[in-house]
C-alpha cells in the first residue's frame, strides 16, 4: 500500500521540523557527559541476586534462606547501583526489613508444610519494586510531575495490593516518565534514569525505573504499566521480560493519570522481570479472578504453534528502519525455532502496520463510549488545576523556567493540531489489521516483531524520534498479548530482544515461547558482560511442552 505524495510530504515537513526544533533544543539541555563516562556497574557477587522470585520463594520456604537475607540483599545491591543509575526514587528499607523478619517468624511457626504456604502465599518473603506512577501505600505519587510531589498514597493499588497479599514484599518506588507517557524515564522531580548497560544511554519508559533496576540486579521482579510500550521498550532496552496482557485482565486502578476517553481498554498493568519462569505467575497473582479467562495452567506444546515473522513495520516515513543487528537477530530466532522444534515460521509483510503511528494516535485522542473526550495532556500537566498553555511552557522551558519536561512540553504542542476525528481511511486500517491478525493468530499463532526499531538511544534522543514507539503502541489499540524477550547483546553490548504476540486471551503462548527462548538465547545478561548474541545460541535443547 503505497502511501500519496501529499502524506509523504508533511511527514518530511514534520520531520524537519521537529529536527530543527531539537537541534536547538539540544544546545539547552543538560549534557550527561563527563559525569558517567567510564563508568560501569560493579559486578554481581551476591548468588542470591541471580535467581528468579519463584525460586526465592521456594528457598525461602524451605528455610535454605530467610526472607531478611534476601531483602538485605537487594537493599545492598540498590545502594551500591542507584546512584549510578537513578531509578528508585522513594525506598521503604525499613519497613520492608520488618516486614521480612514477619514472614521468617512465620514460616518458623507455620505447621501446615511447603504446600500450604506456596499455596497461599506464592511469593512469600520476596522483595518487589513498584513504577512511581502506582499507589502503594505510605509512598509517593506523582508521576514525575513537579505539582504532585506532596501526594502520599493511602492504600496500594489492586495490583500492588494482590503482590503483597501472595507475600511479596515492597522496596520502593521507581521513576517514570513525566505523566508516564514518554520513552525516557525524565521529569523535573526525580531527574533522569540510566541505562545499565551504558549509563549514556536512557533506561526506556515510562516505566523505565523499573527496566533499569531489575536490568541493574537491584530488584528480581516489578510493576509497570503500558499503552503505548511502557512495559515492554524498558524491558528491551534493559534487556528483561515484560508481558503486556490482553486488555481488561489485570486491573488498572491506582494509577496516575487514570485513563480517559477508549484509553482505558489500551491501557494495561503486568509484570516485568529478569528471569522468564516469574511471568506467568506473576500475571496469576496480578490479574486476581480475571486470571480464570486465561488458560495459564494448560501445557503449551510450542510444536503445535503456527509462528509469522514480521521484520520491520513496512516502512513508515516517521519511523527509524529496524536496525541490522535486531533484523539479523530476530532472523537467528526463526532459524533456531526451524532447526530445533521442527516447526514452520512464516515470515510477512503487514501492510496496515505502515500505519501504526496514526492508527495509535487516532484511537487514543477518540471519545469514549459515553461520549466524552479524554482528558487533554495538557490539562493532565496542569494537575486536576488550570490546563497549562503548551506555546507559554515551550518559552519558559528555554528560560528554565518550566516545571515539565521538553518531551511533555512537545506533546502537548502536538495534541493541539490532532483532530479528535479519526480520518476513515486510518479507522479503515485499524478495523483490517484488527481483523487480519486475529484471523492469523487464532488461538495457536505466535507473531514476532521488534520491540523498538532501535538498540537503547542515548539521553534525549528519543525527542528527535519520537514515533518509534509505535512498534509496541499498536497492539495496545489491538489489545493483543505481548511478552517483550531478551535475546542477547548487540555488538555494543547493548541487549537485544523481541516481541511475541498472540490472540487475545491467549497469554501463556507467548509466556510459554519466553521460557523456552530464554533457555535457547540465554535470556538477561548481566550489564557489563559483553559475550555477543552471535555466540549466545545454546545448545540447549527445550523441552517444549
Ligand atoms: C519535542 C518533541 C515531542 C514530539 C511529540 C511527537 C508526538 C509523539 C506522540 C506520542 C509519543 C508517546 C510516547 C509513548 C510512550 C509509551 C507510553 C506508555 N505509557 O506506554
Amino acid at each position: 500500500m503505497a502511501s500519496t505524495r501529499w502524506e509523504r510530504f508533511w511527514c518530511c515537513l514534520l520531520r524537519v521540523g521537529v529536527k530543527a526544533i531539537l537541534a536547538l533544543f539540544s544546545l539547552f539541555v543538560p549534557q550527561q557527559r563527563g559525569r558517567t563516562e567510564g563508568l560501569g556497574l560493579p559486578r554481581i557477587t551476591e548468588p542470591l541476586l541471580r535467581v528468579s522470585a519463584v525460586q526465592l520463594a521456594r528457598n525461602i520456604r524451605r528455610k535454605q534462606v530467610t526472607s531478611v537475607q534476601v531483602v538485605q540483599a537487594y537493599i545492598d545491591r540498590i545502594q551500591e547501583v542507584n546512584p549510578l543509575i537513578n531509578a528508585l526514587v522513594k525506598d521503604r528499607f525499613a519497613a520492608a526489613l520488618q516486614e521480612a523478619a514477619q514472614v521468617d517468624k512465620l514460616i518458623e511457626e507455620e505447621t501446615g508444610g511447603e504446600d500450604v504456604l506456596e499455596d497461599r502465599l506464592p511469593l512469600l518473603g520476596v522483595p518487589f519494586t513498584v513504577k512511581e506512577a502506582f499507589a502503594l501505600q505510605g509512598m509517593p505519587n506523582s508521576t514525575g510531575l513537579l505539582s504532585r510531589r506532596t501526594v502520599v498514597s493511602g492504600v496500594d493499588a489492586p495490583p500492588v495490593a494482590l503482590l503483597k497479599r501472595a507475600g511479596a514484599i515492597p522496596l520502593g518506588v521507581t521513576n517514570c516518565s513525566e505523566l508516564a507517557m514518554w520513552l525516557e524515564s525524565h521529569n523535573h522531580l526525580y531527574g533522569i534514569t540510566r541505562n545499565p548497560y551504558d549509563l549514556e544511554r536512557i533506561a526506556g519508559g515510562s516505566s523505565g525505573g523499573e527496566g533499569s533496576i531489575i536490568g541493574s540486579g537491584a530488584s528480581v521482579i516489578g510493576v509497570g504499566s503500558d499503552i503505548g510500550g511502557s512495559i515492554r521498550i524498558p524491558c528491551f532496552f534493559n534487556g528483561i521480560f515484560g508481558h503486556k496482557p490482553t486488555e481488561g485482565i489485570v486491573n488498572n486502578r491506582g494509577q496516575y493519570p487514570p485513563a480517559s476517553g477508549q484509553q482505558p481498554s489500551f491501557l494495561c498493568t503486568g509484570p516485568m522481570c529478569r528471569y522468564a519462569e516469574d511471568l506467568l505467575p506473576m500475571l496469576r497473582i496480578m490479574a486476581g479472578p480475571n486470571a480464570e479467562k486465561l488458560s495459564l495452567s494448560t501445557n503449551v506444546d510450542l510444536r503445535k504453534l503456527r509462528f509469522f515473522s514480521v521484520p520491520h513495520d513496512g516502512g513508515s516515513h516517521l519511523l527509524s528502519p529496524v536496525d541490522p543487528q535486531l533484523i539479523q537477530a530476530q532472523k537467528r530466532v526463526v532459524e533456531h525455532l526451524k532447526a530445533d522444534l521442527g516447526v514452520q515460521v512464516q515470515e510477512l509483510r503487514i501492510p496496515q502496520l505502515k500505519y501504526s503511528f496514526q492508527i495509535w494516535g487516532a484511537m487514543m485522542s477518540s471519545p469514549g463510549k459515553d461520549g466524552k473526550p479524554p482528558t487533554t495532556f495538557a490539562e493532565l500537566m496542569g494537575g486536576g488545576e488550570k490546563k497549562v498553555w503548551p506555546v507559554w511552557e515551550f518559552f519558559k522551558w528555554f528560560l528554565g523556567l518550566s516545571s515539565h519536561t521538553m518531551a511533555a512540553i512537545g506533546l502537548a504542542l502536538v495534541e493541539m493540531f490532532q483532530s479528535s476525528q479519526p480520518s476513515p481511511f486510518i479507522l479503515q486500517q485499524k478495523e483490517s489489521l484488527q481483523k487480519d491478525l486475529e484471523e492469523l493468530l487464532g488461538t495457536d499463532g505466535v507473531l514476532l516483531y521488534p520491540s523498538h526499531p532501535q538498540l537503547a538511544p542515548k539521553h534525549h534522543q528519543p525527542l528527535f524520534t519520537p514515533f518509534n514507539f509505535s512498534y509496541t503502541g499498536i497492539f495496545n489499540i489491538l489489545g493483543l498479548p505481548v511478552t517483550q524477550c531478551p535475546i542477547g547483546l548487540s555488538v555494543e553490548g547493548l541487549p537485544l530482544g523481541l516481541q511475541l504476540v498472540t490472540g487475545k486471551l491467549q497469554d501463556h503462548l507467548t509466556l510459554a515461547t519466553a521460557l523456552y527462548m530464554e533457555k535457547a538465547f540465554g535470556g538477561w545478561r548481566e550489564p557489563g558482560h559483553t559475550e555477543h548474541t552471535q555466540n549466545s545460541i545454546s545448545n540447549n535443547v527445550c523441552n517444549a511442552t
